[in-house]
């Protein structure tokens, strides 16, 4: 790898497809030394716009460059960005040598990079057999094998943990984080918010073509984790009051209980000893990221909520 990784720059980018915008005025910048994600639900245009970073089809507004040029101007493209993208290449009854060794023949890449990427993803041992025997994560670690042949300095996966077993997704998880630590730049796509919480240190979050958030994870998750009081009692309704008193909000959950935003459980023990109120039960829940990331990007999703409508 060179000295330092190109930055990506995204600058309202946008792919309209039959009128219909599938990325809308994107802008972003990815930088190197760290794992970026690139989040947002099925359909909101992560794979159309890793295929404009990648020139595999042109914008129809802005751009996006990887040190300052555009893919396709890079003088030698393969070794400054590899890329994952879902089709898979490999001819079935290749080896996994011989597939590497073919793709650095037909790149000039040298002989040896072959043996070294095999390394990388650990399959050494079985590099002479059949790639058509290969499992789903054989087979995702020989594709990642050949984007890093080039030793790029930017890469580019768009959902690599996608079908993979707990072992596969942990692997990729680890390489991801190591390939960066060396100063790469490192973008991956995914619809799994909980996956990225753990693999992302930054995050790039879109929906049905636009930038939602752009933001440390650490950030993202601790603005959108929400925490509420679940509290039964005979006498909610004077609870309610009290605790709309200090300036929370509450919600009916059922004749005998209430949920509680805007303050803590000790807060609402003492209201209810102060109020002389009995209460049955007082839990505090966290709601989960996978819901708050539904929440953020519901109007985003892609047909939700609608049946599907019958073509004629
Ligand atoms: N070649 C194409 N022709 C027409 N529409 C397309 C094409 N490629 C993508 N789209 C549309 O653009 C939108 C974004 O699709 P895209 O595949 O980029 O989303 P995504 O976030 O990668 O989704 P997923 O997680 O399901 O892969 C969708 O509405 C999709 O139907």
């Amino acid at each position: 790898m060179s000295d330092s990784a190109p930055v990506i720059q995204v600058s309202q980018l946008t792919k309209r497809y039959r009128g219909k915008a599938a990325v809308d005025s994107l802008s972003f910048t990815v930088q190197p030394g760290r794992v970026t994600g690139f989040l947002g639900p099925n359909g909101a245009g992560k794979s159309t716009t890793m295929q404009l970073m990648l020139g595999l089809t042109r914008p129809d507004e802005g751009s996006a460059t990887v040190g300052g040029r555009p893919y396709r101007e890079l003088v030698q493209p393969l070794r400054t960005v590899g890329a994952l993208l879902e089709a898979r290449s490999v001819h079935p009854g290749r080896s996994a040598y011989h597939h590497l060794l073919w793709l650095a023949q037909s790149q000039r890449l040298p002989r040896r990079r072959v043996d070294e990427v095999l390394d990388l993803v650990g399959l050494g041992d079985v590099a002479h057999q059949r790639a058509g025997g290969f499992s789903l994560g054989m087979g995702q670690r020989l594709d990642i094998a050949a984007a890093m042949l080039g030793d790029p300095g930017v890469l580019l996966l768009d959902e690599p943990v996608n079908g993979l077993d707990p072992a596969g997704v942990r692997w990729i998880r680890d390489l991801m984080k190591r390939l960066a630590a060396e100063g790469r730049t490192v973008f991956v796509s995914s619809h799994l918010v909980n996956e990225m919480a753990v693999t992302a240190d930054h995050l790039i979050v879109i929906g049905r073509g636009k930038l939602i958030a752009d933001c440390p994870t650490v950030a993202f998750v601790a603005d959108n984790s929400e925490s509420s009081v679940l509290v039964r009692s005979p006498e909610v309704h004077r609870l309610a009051q009290l605790v709309v008193d200090e300036g929370a909000q509450w919600q009916r959950e059922s004749a005998t209980a209430v949920r509680i935003r805007g303050l803590d459980s000790d807060r609402i023990a003492e209201l209810a000893l102060l109020g002389r109120i009995v209460v049955q039960e007082l839990r505090t829940e966290t709601s989960s990221l996978e819901d708050v990331f539904m929440r953020l990007t519901e109007d985003q999703v892609e047909y939700a909520g609608k049946t599907k409508e019958a073509t004629p």
